[in-house]
């Protein structure tokens, strides 16, 4: 029980110490007057009072559930317990009302909007994950991206909840057999997962506003697990699958080299088979590769055979003599540990082939499909952030005598955040309810055109919340930290949104041109 004060007491004791009144919490400030950013004084003067109004205008609510924390001494009249305030936190669930009813700060289906989409599992999984990013993930965002680094810890936390599992289901069915013992987010059977559940997963992960998180959680093992669980041998599956799932190894995938980026059929990493031909030999370079200084397996693309897209293979390297990880100083998504691979006669058993010798491309490829619609969930839930965090800014900030929010040039940007925001949810929707539908390898054929322009579509609105977000704020946006923290982060991590998983240029391009080829093999007359 945290000590119980009244109003008076508080006032009282300020003539000795610096007691502040927050929302219905008291705290000590004394020993924290020189340390303050925004001042010595203008605690002092706030010192006895409820300052909760000037708080709330100066500060980002992670302020008080984290800076705050250490210098909270009780509470002001009967206000509960922590234990009490958790539990009614518990009770909070499955509400007809979820969130926090900013304007389109939340998918439609949140209030009481119906879909035909969404059951009751959503809802679980929807509240479990919420509970999560809140607790561990939006309180660190800010001290991980300046470390850099996403302590060890808590992705074996992640993987523990069950979230890398969830991950790794994806669009098909619950992993039941590589994750054993590891719950599901929300508790429910798992023959209810589907594609949706995978969805709001990944859409409610990314409420911590932090490409770094996202890379560094989903990047590497949500692409580099999936080739190992459809075209791995069953040996090779259950020795990797399970403790990656767990938490306990890690896999990335190794497509992308210095030479080039996007045009894959080029590849100049090479493995050559051995003359026992028990081994092929790797050598190369890989660049840009998300989660590749931690990881103990490369899902690398080869060259076996001749020169284009019929010479490729792809094959797990695994950690050891010859594998060399360097980490990039990049423009963004800091936590995630973008790397630098090099693979300098690296043998690896051919037990580790992925599918056919040189059939690899067409692997690639279908990898290609959820890995757009993944990156797509992410960027539209960084857009909402960016709406979310734009329009209480906007609510709270007075310019020329009225709240931001009343001058018609910041509501057109609001509502131009929102008008592509929601437009590009409702077609995650609807793509993804085709996955519920129609398998794969359909998927990748006749709505791989379509994917590609819902990346464009999701990474560019995300580029345009983060510009639009960034001159409401204006200054504070400029700076780290602070109120503008989540733009200013989400400014510099745009780029790792629009370029990777195929820049929107390749998309734009082969998104028409597969459209228009599937649409003739259709019968299209054209
Ligand atoms: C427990 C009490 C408080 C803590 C832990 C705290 C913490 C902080 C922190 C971490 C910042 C840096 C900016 C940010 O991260 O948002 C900041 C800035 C600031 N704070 Fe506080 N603060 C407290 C109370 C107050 C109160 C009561 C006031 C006003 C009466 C105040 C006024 C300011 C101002 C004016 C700034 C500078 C804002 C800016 O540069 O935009 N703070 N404070």
């Amino acid at each position: 029980m945290s000590k119980i004060f009244s109003k008076e007491e508080v006032e009282q004791a300020s003539k000795e110490r610096t007691l502040l009144i927050i929302e219905d919490g008291v705290y000590d400030v004394t020993n924290f007057l020189g340390d303050h950013p925004g001042g010595k004084k203008i605690l002092i003067k706030s010192a006895g009072q409820d300052a909760t109004d000037q708080f709330n205008k100066f500060h980002s609510p992670s302020v008080l559930k984290k800076q705050a924390a250490p210098f909270r001494i009780g509470s002001i009249g009967a206000a509960a317990s922590t234990e009490a305030a958790d539990a009614e936190e518990e009770e909070d669930e499955d509400t007809t009302y979820f969130g926090d009813l900013v304007p389109f700060g939340d998918p439609f289906w949140y209030q009481d909007w119906q879909s035909p989409y969404y059951k009751d599992s959503h809802r679980k999984l929807r509240s479990a994950m919420r509970k999560f990013t809140e607790k561990n993930l939006i309180p660190n965002a800010f001290a991980w991206d300046q470390a850099r680094e996403i302590p060890a810890e808590v992705y074996k936390q992640v993987a523990s909840a069950g979230i890398l599992a969830g991950i790794a289901s994806g669009s098909a069915t619950w992993i039941t057999e590589y994750a054993e013992g590891l719950p599901i987010p929300g508790n429910f059977p798992p023959e209810e997962w589907d594609a949706f559940h995978s969805f709001i997963l990944i859409d409610e992960m990314c409420r911590c506003a932090s490409g770094g998180i996202a890379y560094g959680i989903i990047g590497g093992f949500g692409i580099g697990l999936p080739p190992v669980l459809h075209f791995g041998s069953e040996e090779l599956k259950k020795r990797i699958v399970p403790p990656c799932v767990k938490g306990d190894k890690r896999i990335c995938l190794a497509i992308t080299e210095p030479e080039g980026g996007s045009d894959v059929a080029n590849l100049v990493t090479t493995a050559v088979l051995s003359d026992d031909k028990t081994h092929y030999i790797v050598n190369g370079r890989k660049k840009w590769i998300s989660g590749g200084i931690y990881a103990d397996y490369f899902v690398a693309a080869v060259r076996t055979g001749g020169k284009g897209m019929g010479g490729l293979s792809l094959l797990v390297v695994e950690r050891g003599p010859g594998v060399k990880t360097t980490k990039m100083d990049c423009m963004g998504v800091w936590g995630s540990g973008t790397t630098f691979v090099e693979f300098d006669d690296v043998q690896v058993p051919v037990g580790n082939l992925l599918g056919k010798e040189n059939k690899g491309f067409a692997l690639i490829m279908s990898n290609f499909n959820p890995e757009r619609i993944g990156i797509a969930v992410q960027a539209n839930r960084f857009s909402r952030c960016l709406l979310e965090e734009s329009i209480k800014y906007a609510s709270k900030r007075t310019t020329f005598g009225v709240k931001l929010r009343e001058h018609p040039v910041i509501r057109a940007k609001l509502s131009n955040m929102a008008m592509k925001i929601e437009s590009t949810h409702a077609w995650l929707e609807s793509v993804i309810y085709q996955s519920t539908i129609y398998d794969a390898d359909t998927l990748t054929m006749r709505g791989g055109g379509t994917v590609a322009l819902l990346k464009a579509q999701a990474t560019e609105t995300f580029e345009f919340c983060a510009r639009e977000a960034s001159q409401i704020f204006g200054g504070l946006s400029y700076t780290k930290g602070g109120q503008g923290e989540v733009v200013e982060r989400l400014y510099r991590d745009v780029k790792a949104y629009t370029i990777p998983g195929g820049s929107s240029e390749i998309m734009l391009d082969i998104g028409m041109r597969q459209s228009i080829k599937i649409a003739e093999i259709m019968g299209a007359k054209l």
